[in-house]
Parts: C-alpha cells; structure tokens; sequence
C-alpha cells in the first residue's frame, strides 16, 4: 500500500467503513477529514493494530502482543496501550524487554537517558499506569527497565552537560523519540481509549499508579526528546500528548525522591534505588524533566498549562542535570493534576505554549538584558554613539552628568577608572571632559560661558561683534591695582581732586567706582577713565575682572614697602589681560622711599623701566601729597597711544560693562556701567546680566544727569528691575520685549546652574565626603550686602579661606539688599543647623529680627569686610574637633615587685622625674620597648593611698589590666591635653 494510505483505502484493507475508520481516528486523537484524505504511516499502524485488537477483544494474547508491539512504532503502540490497560501490568516480563530494547535501540536514545537520569523521573511515560492498575505489576517489570534508563540517562546528562549542544540534543532527542515510541510502549493503556492522552494512562492525571513508573522509563525519553524535538506534530492534540506522555497520575508517591547524591544523574549506580524509584516519585521526576514530552503529556488533558509549565517547561529541560531536578518533577506532576487538554498534546510533543512562551520569555529577557546592559557602563553611566554634548568651560561632572541624564557618581567613577580623581562638583579641564566624552562615546563640546550667551543672543538677531558704524577714539579705562595700603585710593583721589578714602569704613575700598577725568596733553583735552578697584585681597576676582575691561593697568608700588605678594598678583592679572602697565612707585615722600629699589624688584617680574632700556614707564609720586600726578596721568595717555589703538563705534545700541550694582532705597537697583561701544541714552531698553529695564536717569560720576553716555564713558544708570552683578554685560535693545526675554532666559540658566551646584554640594556631602571623610562639620552662610562687588567679593574671600578638611563652608544663597524673610527662611531650612547670615552694610528690620529670633538664625553686621572674614575664619576654627597632645608629667624606676594575692603585683619605684598621679595614663618601658600602654590604678606611699607622689620618692602602684612587672621597667605617665589651634 502507499506509504500514505487514504482512509477510505484503510477501510477497504480492515473492512469496515470510511467512516468507522474516521471515528477511530477521531478516538485516537488524530483528526482527518474526509475518507479521501490520507493518513500518516505510524498512524495507519496504529489504526490497523486498534482494529486488530478490538477484533481480539480481551484475549489472554494481548500480553504477549503488547510485549510484540513493544518493538512497534510508538503511535501504535500508544493505541494499544489505551486499549489493553490491564495487559500491561501483566506483562512484566514485556516491559522488561521493552526496556532493554529500548536501551540498546533507541535507548542509546538520549531521551532515555534524560528521562532516567533524573532520578525520579523514569516512569513517566508511563505508558500507562493507567488508572490504578496494580502497582507492582508494572512496578517490579518496571524497575529493570528504570535502572537501566537511569543508567542511560545518567550518561545522556553528562553528555548534555559536557557538550551543552543543544541542537545536537535535539537531534538525537528526536531520534529516540522516533524509536522509543517504536519500542517502548508496553503497557497498554486502559485508560479511556478515546481520550488520547486523557483518560488514558498517558495523562499523569491525578492518581497515577504508581507503577506507572515503567512505562515511564520508556516513555521519558519520549518526554525529553520532546522537549528538543518540538516538531512531531502539531496540534493533534491533547489526545496525542496524552499519549505519548502517558505519563501516570501523579500522587505522594511520584514525589520527586529527595535530593541525594544518588540521585545526581552521574551516579545513577545505584540501580536499585533507581528501580524502585521507578515505582513512583522517579516518574515524576523523569517528568519533570523530559518536560516536554511525558510532563506535558501528562498534564495534557488537565492542564496542559501547568503541565507544560511547570513539569514541561523550562524546567524539565534543567532536570537532568543536577539533582534539584526532582523538583522539577514535582512541577510535572502539578501538570497531570491540571485539566487542560490541548496544551497537554503540545507538551507531548516537546512543544507545549508554554515552553514556546518560556523559551520566548528567555529570549526576550536576554535581549532586555543585552539592550539595558550595553549601552552603559559598568558604573551605570549611559554610553553615547557619538552625540555631541555641550558643556559651559569648566562644567562639573554633575553639569555633565545632567546631559546624559546620569548620577554625577557614575561619571566620579569612571573617571577614577580613567585615573583621574576628581569630585562631582569640582570644575573639570577642558582636557578631561573630552577626554571622559570619548571614554563613554559622546562628542564633548566645550562652550565658554560667552559662546553660550553669544548663542543666546544670536537667537534675538543681536551679534555683539557686530557694529558696522563709524569708529571714534575712545578715552583709555584704567585700572588702579597694588598691594594693600600701598596709596591706590589715595592715588585715585588725589587725581580727581576728590577726597574718597575718608569716607571708607575701616579704610578700605569697598565699592568699585569709575571715574573719568579730563586732562590736558599735548594741547589738547583727553579723557582718561578711571576704575577703582580695592586693594584688599578680598577682591581678587574682581581685580580680574577689572583687568578685563581695562586698557592699562596703573601698578601702584609703595616705595617704602616694595613689590609685596599683591603687587605681583596685581601685575599677573595685568599680563593676563594683556594689558600695558604703567607703574606708580607710591609714598616717595616717606624717608625710607627707595623708588630705585622698585624698579629693580619689578625687572625680576618682567617690567623693566624705561631708564633701564625697558618699555614700561615707571612714574614716582607721592599720592598723599598729590605729587606727581601730571607726570602719571601723561605716562598713561603715552602709553596708550603708543601700544593702543582706543577706539570704538559710537553710533548703535550700547553695549558695555556693570562695574558695580546695588539696591539704593529711595532709587531701586542702581547700577554703574560703562559704555563700550555704541551710546547710551536715556529711555534705552536694556538687559545687563539677568537684570532687565529701560535706562529712567543716568549720572555721571560727579553726580549731574546725563542723557547720554558714549564709549569709556562711566554712568550710573537707575530703571533696571532687578540688581546685576558686578561684571555682567550689558546691552541695549530695541524694545522691552527683547530685553525681557533675554533676561529671563538669563535667569533660568543661571537658576539651573544654582539648582545643580546645590544638588551637587548635596551630592558631594552625602556621597563623597562622607564616605571619604566621614561626617563633616559644615558651616553654611547667607551672604547679604549693600553692593553685588562687596558681596561677591566677601564670598569669594571666605570660600578662599584655608580650613581645615573637617570643617566645610558652604555659602547657600547671596544676594544684594536687607536681610528678608527669605533669607531667614532659607537659613532657618537645612536639615543641619540653620546657616548664618552675614549682613554686609545691610540691617534686618523689624519683623525680620524678630523672626530670626524666632528661628534661631543667627545675624552677624559687617561693615568692614576683613573683619567679617576674620570672624568667619575663627568660628571655622572653633568647629573643629579638638586636637589632642601627649603631654608627660613624670616617670618612675621598678626597683621592687611585690607580689599580693588581692592586688596583683605591686611595683616599688622611684620616682625619677616629675610626678606620678593616681589614674594617669602610664606607659610601661622594658628595655626602651614599650611593653604596654595603660593607666596606673593604683598609687601608695607607704601604707596610704596617694593621688600624687612626686620627683624623689618612692612609691607603690599597680597598673590596670598588667600584671607583668619587672624590676628595671620604667614606668611613664603622661596627660592628653588639648592642643590650641594654630
Ligand atoms: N606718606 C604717604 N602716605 C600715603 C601716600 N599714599 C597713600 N598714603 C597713605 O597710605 C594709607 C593707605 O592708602 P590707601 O589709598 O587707602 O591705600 P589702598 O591701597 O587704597 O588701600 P586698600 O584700599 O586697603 O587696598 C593711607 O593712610 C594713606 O594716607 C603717599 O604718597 N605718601
């Protein structure tokens, strides 16, 4: 007949109906259509060997035929087997053979092995253990056959293990399925002939016979292989599943075997134990494992989603290989409780949904992971593909760390694997950030604070480079700089005739003014602009930023004092600035003046005068007495002309510099600016910084209105809404509109960068600092003042300030103006203790007072602002913890050792230097080595207990927790006293 024979065919060959035949078919779980359709090979065996033994009915023959039809193809024999239950136990004998064959066919069969590897689970095929068919029966035949599949599977396991070659698993899994369904099913089935895999044994259902177990040895091979195997066929079914599977019901006694190391599948020698498990937990296990095939079969009809879950599944597979595996079985055997039947098919046939699902799930989380996991780094910072990220100059790692959306630790980290050690808030080299920006695959741009706001501005059409009109000449700014008390004011003053030092608190510049005066050289008037800036160091950055704007620098040297270390931090800005200089040797009319001696101490820095074959002009003048002014004033415009070329378009929007701002409390927020290029004018919109208005009055220097301002040309102007700081550049615009929006953009950045230096701050104390040097004492200061320059100025001072690493300073807010409520709030806000607030020029009113009264926050006026730094210094100081300094306070010889059942030993000595006291530290010296450090616990003259005995006595002490005492030891005793900071 044809290899695939059409059912009506099949009818005519068993004589019978097309339509009996498809009923049968239907039975045994294989559906086909029409009488005309065709029908597989094994099926057409398994539907000749059903008519055939229903022909025979319940003959005593069936016996030997099941042991025959071992050797057949697996599809009949599943027939069989649901046919002929009772046949099966019977026939012990056959499953014995069936076994062996197995083995040696198939069997080498891997899916054996899997099966019987597990330790429990060998039975599970089983083919049927039916519904309760006599235990032992199948039992006894059973164990050979389980002992040998244990044997067999116990190599399969290790072969899987070493090889872990899935495919080839597979394969060979397919192939002993392919077999073992030929040869292994002995027993047949009672079970519920038409329910495939239902009633009949094959479902592991809920009470399976124990013996089961035999079968089960076959039949796991079907189970693993099934697994691997997945393609026999489809959908067929629950019915087909069951079969296959046929696994026994599962009960107590299928429990998986407890884990033993016989049961690891590499020594399955214990045959024995095998055998029996056969009976019944092993068959769960083989279950378990061969998941696909007997676990998912079984559970088949009840719930193929647990049995191909949890006895199929993902599960089963790992069962072979280690001994938890009978767990696993366990698994399976919750499958045959189950009640689903299509899924039970599926799992027969290694293909269960839910393994497909498990297997998917697998992959989809190796995917998750692999994308979760690639794109960043070990420390969990984010990688890029090369996208370019913009950071301001001098940007942090948390300002980086906010582009890519990381902690700042993450980058802290890399970068230490970069070797470079370097905090979350630290300022960062242009060099390192592109540098981490390759290590992490991201293009850094480094964007100066300029660029970032030419940026801004280009996007309102404004370009501050660009001023097409007419250039003029323009008077030169100068810049007053020197060391301390070296006459700049003085200086200052005596040029414009004006007396400012008087009016200084302390003495000490605290504003920085610009001036401009009016001189007569070579015929004609020149203007010459003059910006004070204070001597104190204090006000180094604005020094800086003075230098900035300026065109020459006047160096002002005491004659009587010489180049002092500000005068050369004073003259480094001025190179910076590429600036010329122009040095003014001060006070020459003091006795110990030694201008000569200036000049000389300056060529070691560079600036060498005129008379010495230099290019630099030194003036000697006396400021107080205002002598030699004239000469410094034409030494300024000859050097300006003669290495400047000062010019600037007057025409256009003005643009130019804030030298100083404060809130005034009849004029609102006053600033003085000096016009750079283009004029000012009276109704100007402008922005200055995050300030913004339109110009209401401007002043000149000596106080007279003016409407308006041309290059060089210092005003203050009153009409912005808000204080800028000292430094900001100003612009005018041509409405209010474009003013606003630049100012409010302004802000938000500059209220972004303040939110990240806190969270920063934050960050550092949490994390860093205190991992890396334990708790911190931290003092946190509200900075108000009556001036953004002394404000700025005060900050920069006291952040400057040397302190030691366990003590932080932390200034949390600053600002211009009177202690508000705000600023008690804020202060009053930290999780720490409040912060303090230095009021600089600026008083807390009323209500404020009473508030940080209230609050507890402590208000400190300043006029002077050394003092409020030394103030500030000294608190530093008394924060920290105490320091400690051995301090010794005598020493004394053992000559004797008496021995006391109550004390202990007792020393005799002398006491050789100083005294000793009762309970001081003491340090026991054995041959110059100390032998112990301790306390003196005890201390006698005589008979009578001493707290002191001095210098030439003799004396009697023990030592606590030391008994060991010699004579000749030397005893020390010292103080720990508290050592004063310096
Ligand atoms: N005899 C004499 N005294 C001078 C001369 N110039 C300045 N002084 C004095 O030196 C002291 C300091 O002068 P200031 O002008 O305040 O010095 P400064 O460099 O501005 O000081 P700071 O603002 O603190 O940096 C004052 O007492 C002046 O009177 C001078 O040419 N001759």
């Amino acid at each position: 007949m044809a290899a695939k024979p059409r059912v009506h065919e099949l009818a005519k060959e068993l004589g019978t109906t097309s339509k009996e035949v498809l009923a049968k078919l239907k039975d045994m779980g294989e559906f086909v259509k029409t009488a005309s359709s065709t029908v597989e090979a094994p099926v057409a065996r398994r539907l000749r060997d059903e008519f055939a033994g229903s022909a025979e009915g319940a003959s005593d023959a069936p016996a030997k035929k099941a042991a025959k039809k071992t050797a057949k193809p697996a599809a009949e024999k599943k027939s069989e087997d649901a046919e002929k239950p009772a046949k099966p136990r019977g026939a012990a004998p056959s499953p014995a053979k069936v076994a062996q064959t197995k083995t040696t066919k198939a069997s080498a069969a891997k899916t054996p092995a899997k099966g019987g590897a597990k330790p429990g689970p060998p039975k599970p095929k089983g083919p049927k253990p039916g519904p309760k068919p006599g235990p032992r029966g199948g039992g006894e035949g059973a164990k050979p056959a389980s002992a040998r599949d244990i044997e067999v599977a116990a190599e399969q396991a290790r072969a899987e293990r070493l090889k872990r070659d899935q495919e080839e698993a597979a394969k060979r899994a397919a192939e002993a399925q392919r077999r073992g369904s030929e040869a292994a099913k002995p027993g047949p089935k009672p079970g519920p002939g038409p329910k495939p895999g239902g009633g009949g044994a094959p479902k592991p259902g809920p009470k399976p016979g124990p013996r089961a177990p035999k079968p089960g040895g076959p039949r796991n091979p079907f189970g693993i292989s099934g697994e691997t195997e997945r393609a026999p066929r489809p959908p067929k079914g629950g019915s087909e599943g069951g079969e296959r599977s046929g696994g026994p019901r599962p009960s107590p006694r299928m429990m998986p075997p407890r884990p033993n190391p016989n049961m690891m599948a590499g020594r399955t020698n214990n045959r024995d134990g095998g055998g029996r498990d056969s009976g019944g937990g092993r068959g769960r296990g083989g279950r378990g494992r061969g998941r696909g095939g007997p676990g998912g079969g079984a559970g088949a009809q009840q719930s193929n989603y647990r049995g191909g879950y949890s006895g199929g599944g993902p599960r089963g597979a790992g069962g072979p290989q280690s001994a938890p595996a009978p767990y696993r079985g366990g698994g399976g055997r919750a499958g045959g409780g189950g009640k689903a039947r299509g899924g039970g098919a599926a799992g027969a046939f290694g293909k269960g949904g839910p393994r497909g699902r498990s297997r998917k799930s697998r992959r989809q989380k190796r995917q998750e992971f692999d994308n979760l996991s690639a794109p960043k780094m070990q420390s969990g910072a984010p990688t890029g593909h090369g996208q370019e990220i913009r950071l301001p100059r001098g940007a942090s790692l948390s300002d980086f760390a906010d582009k890519i959306d990381t902690l700042p630790g993450t980058l802290v980290q890399e970068m230490f694997s970069l070797g470079e050690m370097v905090t979350a808030t630290q300022s960062v080299p242009d060099e390192l950030l592109q540098l981490l920006g390759e290590h992490l695959n991201f293009t850094i741009s480094v964007v100066s604070p300029e660029e970032e706001d030419k940026e801004l501005l280009s996007q309102f059409g404004i370009d501050l480079e660009k001023n097409n009109s007419e250039m003029a000449p323009r008077p030169p700014v100068v810049t007053v700089m020197g060391h301390v008390d070296h006459g700049k004011t003085k200086l200052l003053d005596a040029i414009r005739h004006s007396n400012v030092v008087d009016g200084e608190a302390g003495g000490i510049t605290q504003h920085i003014g610009a001036y401009q005066v009016s001189v007569e050289h070579e015929g004609e008037d020149r203007a010459i602009t003059f910006i004070d800036t204070p001597g104190h160091e204090a006000f180094t950055a604005m020094r800086a930023r003075g230098a900035n704007v300026t065109d020459i620098v006047i160096l002002v040297v005491a004659a009587d004092d010489g180049v002092m270390p500000q005068t050369v931090e004073a003259l480094n800005h001025a190179k910076a600035s590429g600036a010329p200089v122009v040095v003014a040797v001060n006070k020459t009319d003091l006795d110990g003046a030694n201008p000569q001696k200036v000049r000389q101490q300056l060529t070691e820095y560079g600036l060498v005068a005129e008379e010495y074959g230099g290019e630099t002009m030194f003036v000697d003048v006396a400021a107080k007495p205002r002598i030699g002014m004239d000469s410094l004033l034409e030494a300024v415009l000859l050097t300006a002309d003669a290495a400047l070329q000062l010019e600037a378009p007057q025409a256009g929007n003005a643009q130019g510099v804030a030298i100083e701002a404060h809130l005034d409390k009849g004029r609102g927020p006053v600033a003085s600016v000096l016009v750079q290029k283009g004029t000012l004018r009276v109704g100007d919109s402008i922005v200055a910084g995050a300030a913004y208005g339109r110009v209401r009055a401007m002043l000149d220097d000596l106080g007279n209105r003016v409407t308006e301002a041309t290059p060089s040309f210092p005003v203050q102007v009153q009409g912005l809404a808000s204080v800028p700081m000292a430094g900001d550049v100003f612009l005018a615009a041509d409405d209010d509109r474009t003013v606003r929006q630049i100012a409010e953009q302004r802000q938000a950045r500059r209220r972004a960068a303040q939110q990240a230096a806190r969270v920063g701050r934050a960050t550092l104390e949490n994390l860093m600092d205190k991992i890396a040097e334990g708790e911190r004492t931290t003092l946190s200061l509200i900075i108000k003042g009556d001036g953004a320059g002394s404000v700025e100025a005060l900050e920069e001072a006291l952040v400057g300030l040397e302190v030691p690493n366990d003590v932080q300073l932390r200034v949390i807010h600053r600002g211009v103006g009177p202690v508000t409520e705000n600023d008690v709030n804020l202060a009053s806000a930290g999780d720490e203790t409040a912060a303090t607030i230095l009021a600089f020029n600026v008083r807390a009113e009323g209500k404020v007072k009473d508030m940080a009264d209230r609050e507890g926050v402590d208000i400190r006026y300043y006029s002077v602002i050394y003092r409020a730094i030394e103030e500030i210094e000294s608190a530093l100081k008394g924060m920290l913890k105490p320091e400690y300094e051995e301090v010794e306070i005598g020493s004394a010889e053992i000559r004797e050792v008496f021995r006391s059942s109550k004390f202990g030993n007792i020393a005799g000595a002398l006491v050789t230097k100083g005294l000793l006291r009762r309970n001081a530290k003491a340090r026991l010296v054995r041959d110059g080595a100390t032998v112990i450090e301790t306390e003196l616990s005890s201390l006698r003259r005589f008979k009578d207990d001493a707290t002191e005995v001095r210098e030439g006595f003799e004396c009697g002490f023990t030592l606590k927790n030391y008994n060991n005492i010699e004579i000749g030891d030397v005893v020390e005793v010292y103080e720990m006293r508290e050592k004063p900071r310096e």
